[in-house]
């Protein structure tokens, strides 16, 4: 195998009694999307200040290429980042931010204007090199920041929350121009990101923190369909999270559900928790046995192309329902419903 672009290695990093990062391992590859999802506080930043040299690890290692970059200071690394704030230089036009970095090291003016308008050209702001940031709005001074990482033409680039500050319309447009400049540049992309979606959408791979651990890693639909544990199965796409006891049979008693899951796969002994999609649940009149339950509609809310039902089951767990618009109007609140799924849609969970 050829090295990695990045490795970090049992990288561990506490603040007083909080642990960010538990001896967490991760390679990217050259090239590679790669979306860094998690909740509030999981150290999605603190791995990125770490990548960038804002901090040190407590033990563990950052390698670029197989080369350490203990003691080498953020300016001195072969990567970018672009943060949340964006934090362009208010008193700098457009040009004058992008142009910072090229300044500092020292490039030559041509060679420096020729970057600089390729940077901006990239981004869509053509025209907008005198303006100010104050006369941007907020999707324009992101795109500056962009520019201005991508102008050093790093291969690698950092990005925390870098579609945070947009409208939900111009949020999907930018995601894909990101992704399409990441195609561009051949650079690699580590994003962090709160948004499932966004990282479902575009990454490569995503890489699920909870609690400074990297509980999984995958490419987008495998971590979707086999999420392996239950924060990984909640976090994403919000399936039902179902607990129960091996039942001997291959299936899991489930008694909030008032029903057995099986799984089309074996079930490991130790196995005490499934998880069902809310879409991969259908209404299904007179339906029995394993795999069927029956419950209460408690609440519908309608989303456009479905409508989600909240079910209350027999033993008292609340389930999410998909219901699809072609499947027509959804029963009404109040009303007893018959739920069926398929036993590929039960996924054991490992912790
Ligand atoms: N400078 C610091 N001093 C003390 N604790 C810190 C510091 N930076 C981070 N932490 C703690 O480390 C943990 C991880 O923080 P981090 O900012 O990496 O999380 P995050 O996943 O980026 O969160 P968010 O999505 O809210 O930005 C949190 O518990 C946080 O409170």
């Amino acid at each position: 195998m050829s090295t990695p672009l990045l490795s970090l290695r049992g990288l561990l990093k506490r603040f007083g009694e909080t642990v960010a990062l538990d001896r967490l391992d991760l390679d990217v590859p050259s090239g590679e999307f790669l979306a860094l999802l998690g909740g509030s506080g999981s150290g999605k930043s603190t791995l990125l200040r770490m990548v960038a040299g804002f901090e040190a690890p407590d033990a563990g290692q950052v390698l670029f290429d197989g080369r350490d970059l203990a003691g080498v200071p953020p300016h001195a690394r072969p990567l970018n980042m672009m943060f949340q704030s964006y934090a362009l230089f208010p008193h700098l036009t457009v040009s004058g931010n992008v142009a910072y970095g090229l300044r500092r090291e020292g490039v030559p003016r041509a060679e420096r204007d020729r970057r600089v308008a390729g940077a901006l050209a990239m981004v869509g702001l053509e025209g907008f090199d005198r303006r100010l940031p104050h006369r941007l709005s907020g999707g324009q001074r992101q795109r500056v920041a962009l520019a201005r990482a991508l102008v050093k033409r790093p291969r690698l680039l950092l990005l925390d929350e870098p579609l945070g500050a947009l409208d939900a319309g111009l949020r999907e447009r930018t995601g894909f121009e990101l992704r399409a400049l990441q195609r561009e540049t051949g650079a690699a992309f580590i994003m962090v990101t709160h948004d499932q979606g966004e990282a479902l959408a575009l990454a490569d791979r995503v890489a699920v923190l909870e609690q400074g651990r990297l509980v999984q890693l995958g490419p987008p639909r495998a971590v979707y369909e086999r999420p392996a544990t239950r924060f990984v199965a909640s976090f994403l796409g919000g399936a039902n999270v179902l607990e129960g006891q091996p039942d001997g049979a291959g299936g899991l008693d489930c008694p909030t559900l008032g029903g057995t899951l099986r799984p089309a796969g074996p079930l490991p002994p130790a196995t005490t928790a499934c998880a069902l999609r809310p879409e991969r649940i259908a209404l299904r009149p007179g339906a029995s046995g394993t795999n069927t339950a029956a419950g209460i509609i408690e609440e519908v809310a309608f989303r456009g192309d479905d409508s989600l039902l909240l079910v209350r089951m027999p033993g008292g767990a609340v389930l999410r329902v998909g219901h699809a618009e072609e499947d027509g109007a959804p029963p009404p609140r109040g009303s007893t419903v018959q739920l069926a799924w398929e036993a590929a849609a039960v996924v054991p969970l490992l912790g």
